[in-house]
């Protein structure tokens, strides 16, 4: 699992050392990690000799690092070129950069392979324009974070020069791991400068490959089609049946006991047609031992019978509860109330627009907070979401971000855009509804980070399917049991 702290708080864990006399120390530590990251760069493609790294150096201490760096880089044989940004330059850095024997120029050298963006780093206020990076720079490596980025948040404001490397300092930060930031940090290298111990908790966290496998694990040796977990699903109706056809096939390729379709004679059609082994029927009467309820569900009055009984059988068996969709639109805080009080686990799976929706329905005195904070910081509007109703929330779009009432916070960046397709959504939540069914043989996993397996599997499943082409979400269910293959 990672764990990524705000820059905020980073920088509060950096006080007591500065406090100490240790700036120069940390700075110099960051920035002997970043020339480490660059040599590797630079010998991956040639000699390190001869070639010319530049760097765009801003006024504060993150341009302190890249200067430090490129003097490394020096003394290595590089042309090591300081492009300011500004009218003044870290003074120490700049000093050992001179005595290195490296320069300074006033643009990026057109002969420059590869480029530091040491601009702006956790002192960045707000958003700037980068120069034009010359054709031949075959390597961006940003120093802390990419330049624009807001660490606390990944909101990028202005610009952003796309890095393929970012090397960061201390800790992975939050804004490197969200959205836009998270896109424009390419891969990313966190240099231990020795904040461990003044961290503290991290802000949110990420699921890895174990992480996620471990909630999808194999069946035990001695495991019966009961105890490997039955979800019942509740999608589907006369006007959209095909979203039944997606839940239940992401669940079942995510390797469950049985599922049960609750739904009308057309859908529970298709879906059988499709999947012989599922157990269909207009109601919700079986073993189901979670629900997922919400895709194709449509907003009539047939679809509030069939959710209202559903969240009946959950409240009744205290079972979990996936709320996706047209779920979204019906559900009440009288129904979350009576699921909470019955000790249910509950998870919404909105994306930006449902969850404002939501807010709008639900809690329409936080509705502009929401609708102030959803574009430019997910994670707020997540962790707030979850908080008011006190469930769990998987918000959908480029990060997917899990949010439980207590305020702990997943976030995974598996997908791609191209998983931005209709019914991707109703196969996230049969997959969503598989990690709650599933009986647990290990040390149990709160429900927030099950919500962030099924996104993990997803995203994963979709950066297979991608490989292959474009895609429709039909074609995902094949895709996770590719990647549980492979575990
Ligand atoms: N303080 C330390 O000892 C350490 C600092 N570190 C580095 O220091 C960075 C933080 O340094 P700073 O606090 O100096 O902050 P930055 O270097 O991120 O930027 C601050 C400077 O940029 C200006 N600025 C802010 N937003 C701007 C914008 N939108 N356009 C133009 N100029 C803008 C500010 O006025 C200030 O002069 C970290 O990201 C990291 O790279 C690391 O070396 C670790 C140790």
């Amino acid at each position: 699992m990672l764990h990524a702290y705000t820059g905020t708080a980073v920088r509060s864990a950096e006080r007591p050392l500065l406090d100490a006399g240790k700036g120069d120390a940390l700075m110099r530590r960051a920035a002997w990690g970043l020339a480490s990251v660059v040599l590797r760069e630079l010998r991956a493609r040639g000699p390190v000799a001869g070639s010319t790294v530049a760097a765009l150096v801003g006024k504060g201490n993150n341009g302190g690092d890249a200067l430090w760096a490129l003097s490394f880089l020096r003394r290595r044989g590089a042309d090591a070129v300081a492009v300011p940004t500004g009218k003044t330059m870290h003074e120490v850095g700049l000093a050992a950069l001179r005595r290195a024997g490296g320069r300074v120029a006033e643009q990026v050298p057109e002969n420059a392979t590869l480029l530091i963006d040491g601009v702006l780093g956790t002192g960045a206020r707000g958003g700037w324009e980068p120069p034009l990076v010359p054709e031949g720079v075959a390597v961006v490596v940003a120093c802390d974070l990419p330049s624009g980025v807001d660490a606390d948040t990944g909101h990028v404001a202005g610009e952003v020069i796309p890095a393929d490397v970012t090397v960061t300092f201390g800790a992975l930060k939050t804004g490197l791991m969200v959205g836009a930031g998270a896109h424009a940090a390419g891969r990313v290298e966190v240099v231990d400068i020795g904040l461990g111990p003044h961290l503290g908790e991290p802000d949110l966290s990420s699921l890895e490959r174990d992480d996620a496998l471990a909630v999808f694990a194999p069946p035990a040796w001695d495991d019966h089609k009961y105890r490997r977990g039955v979800l019942g699903v509740c999608a589907g109706s006369e006007q959209y049946p095909g979203a039944s056809v997606l839940v239940c096939s992401s669940a079942i390729a995510s390797g469950l006991g049985m599922v049960q379709y609750a739904g009308p004679r057309r859908a529970a059609d298709l879906v059988l047609a499709a999947h012989p082994e599922v157990v269909a029927g207009p109601g919700v009467d079986g073993k189901a031992q979670a629900w997922v309820a919400g895709p194709g569900l449509g907003s009539d009055d047939d679809a509030r019978r069939r959710l209202a009984e559903v969240v009946d059988a959950c409240v009744d068996g205290g079972l979990p509860l996936v709320l996706d969709a047209s779920a979204l639109d019906l559900v009440s805080l009288e129904d979350l109330g009576r699921l909470r009080s019955a000790g249910c686990q509950v998870v919404l799976t909105p994306h930006q627009g449902e969850l404002l929706r939501l807010a709008g329905r639900l809690v329409p005195e936080m509705k502009t907070t929401f609708t102030a904070v959803a574009g430019l910081d997910p994670v707020a509007a997540a962790r707030g979401m979850a908080r008011e109703l006190a469930v769990v929330v998987l918000l959908k779009g480029a990060t997917t971000v899990c949010a439980a009432p207590d305020g702990r916070t997943l976030v995974q960046n598996e997908g791609g855009a191209a998983l931005a397709t209709a019914g991707t959504g109703d196969c996230l939540a049969g997959l969503v509804g598989s990690a709650l069914a599933r009986t647990e043989h290990g040390r149990p996993s709160p429900t927030v980070e099950k919500a962030a397996a099924a996104a993990w599997l997803h995203g994963t499943a979709g950066a297979v399917a991608a490989e292959a082409g474009p895609f429709g979400a039909s074609t995902l269910p094949s895709a996770v049991r590719h990647v549980l293959s492979g575990r």
